[in-house]
């Protein structure tokens, strides 16, 4: 990998406050396990919106995996499909949805885009997210403004000469070019800074799958979302890459999973490292934890198989968490499992 390419994975915006934050944010909290309840059988395995999954883990949508593996999209989708993982799938991915549905059987897909200012074009890329198998739409909402990236001198990344972005382009233009040549700082200009609540209800309507909103950090926004047709609140700061100095994700879910209640599914992301952060997510009141760069690292390093084996082991250490705080279950884990660390 060349050291922009590691720079901008790694990297957040700014003084990379808040990316530091959702790591040391879990690291704050503490787990409260409760004990003598037969641990003989402890299940990982849990549902996200109907979908039935091996742990409640996802792998958050993140861009351009031909920057860590030359099979992209399609090797993170044979490990996830290996685990029973969920993919969110990124609109900047190198491999179109529907690849990427398709490079193993029983890929559990979920597409992620945002609000384009063409509404036309935004309406066909929902509509070929479906048609490529994906049950859900993530729409970010985090992408209104340009972040400065600290570790690549405030710009933005480049990626290399002739690389794909099939999610990003109408369906004419990616028969025409492959997809290939889409500038990313025009693809991030064609981001709609003007999108509302009200976008909200039009998506879902444009494929009447179960709509995820990802990037919400504030009750209030959550029950907004939830109004408007929301199925799902992923509380996420993009990893501490749009805006730096914004809270960590672990400070913010309990609250949104209180606002939110039973009438949608919550997750999160931001600095899960760990069976005990997936944990204390749950404990929090989310229903799945995601992971991004650790992902890309894994894959970096071995390929499909690594990240398979990265996620098979994340799961034991799900599991291994839950044995130990008295939970055979997701569904068992409870606020009470979780409270803030003690001082120093
Ligand atoms: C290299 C990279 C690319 C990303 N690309 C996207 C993207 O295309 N769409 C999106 O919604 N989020 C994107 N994200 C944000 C992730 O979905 C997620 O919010 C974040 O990585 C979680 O934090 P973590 O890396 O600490 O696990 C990206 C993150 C990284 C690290
Ligand atoms: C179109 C670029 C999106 C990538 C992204 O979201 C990130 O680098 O965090």
């Amino acid at each position: 990998m060349t050291t922009p390419a590691l720079a901008y994975i790694e990297g957040g915006s700014g003084d990379e406050e808040t990316l530091r934050d959702n790591l040391d944010a879990w690291r704050r909290l503490a787990l409260q396990p409760r004990v003598l309840r037969d641990m003989t059988q402890v299940e990982t395995a849990t549902t996200l919106l109907g979908t039935a999954v091996g742990a409640p883990v996802g792998l958050a949508p993140t861009a351009m995996h031909c920057l860590v593996d030359p099979d992209g999209e399609t090797a993170t989708a044979r490990a996830a499909a290996e685990t029973g993982t969920l993919m969110v799938a990124s609109q900047a991915a190198n491999r179109s949805w529907q690849d990427t549905a398709a490079a193993a059987t029983d890929v559990l897909l979920w597409a992620q885009m945002y609000v384009l200012r063409d509404r036309g074009l935004t309406r066909e890329l929902a509509v070929r997210a479906k048609e490529s198998g994906s049950r859900a739409i993530v729409v970010c909402v985090d992408g209104v403004a340009v972040p400065r990236r600290a570790r690549l001198e405030g710009h933005a990344f480049v990626p290399p000469e002739g690389m794909a972005f099939p999610n990003l382009v109408s369906a004419a233009a990616a028969a025409s070019a492959n997809g290939r040549g889409v500038d990313l700082g025009a693809a991030v200009s064609a981001f709609d800074p003007s999108v509302t609540f009200a976008d909200l209800t039009w998506l879902k309507e444009c494929t009447g799958l179960p709509l995820v909103v990802k990037g919400v950090l504030h009750p209030h926004d959550a029950a907004a979302c939830v109004d408007a047709g929301a199925d799902a609140i992923a509380v996420s700061n993009h990893g501490g890459r749009q805006l730096d100095g914004c809270i960590a994700t672990a400070d913010v879910l309990g609250e949104i999973a209180d606002a939110v209640g039973d009438r949608a599914e919550v997750y999160v992301d931001g600095g899960i490292r760990t069976g005990p952060d997936v944990v204390k997510a749950l404990a929090l009141g989310a229903r799945a934890a995601f992971v991004g760069r650790p992902a890309l690292r894994a894959l970096a390093d071995g390929s499909a198989a690594g990240l398979a084996a990265y996620l098979a082991d994340l799961r034991e250490d799900v599991r291994r968490t839950l044995a130990f705080c008295g939970c055979a279950s997701p569904a068992e884990v409870r606020r009470e499992h979780v409270r803030p660390r003690g001082p120093r």
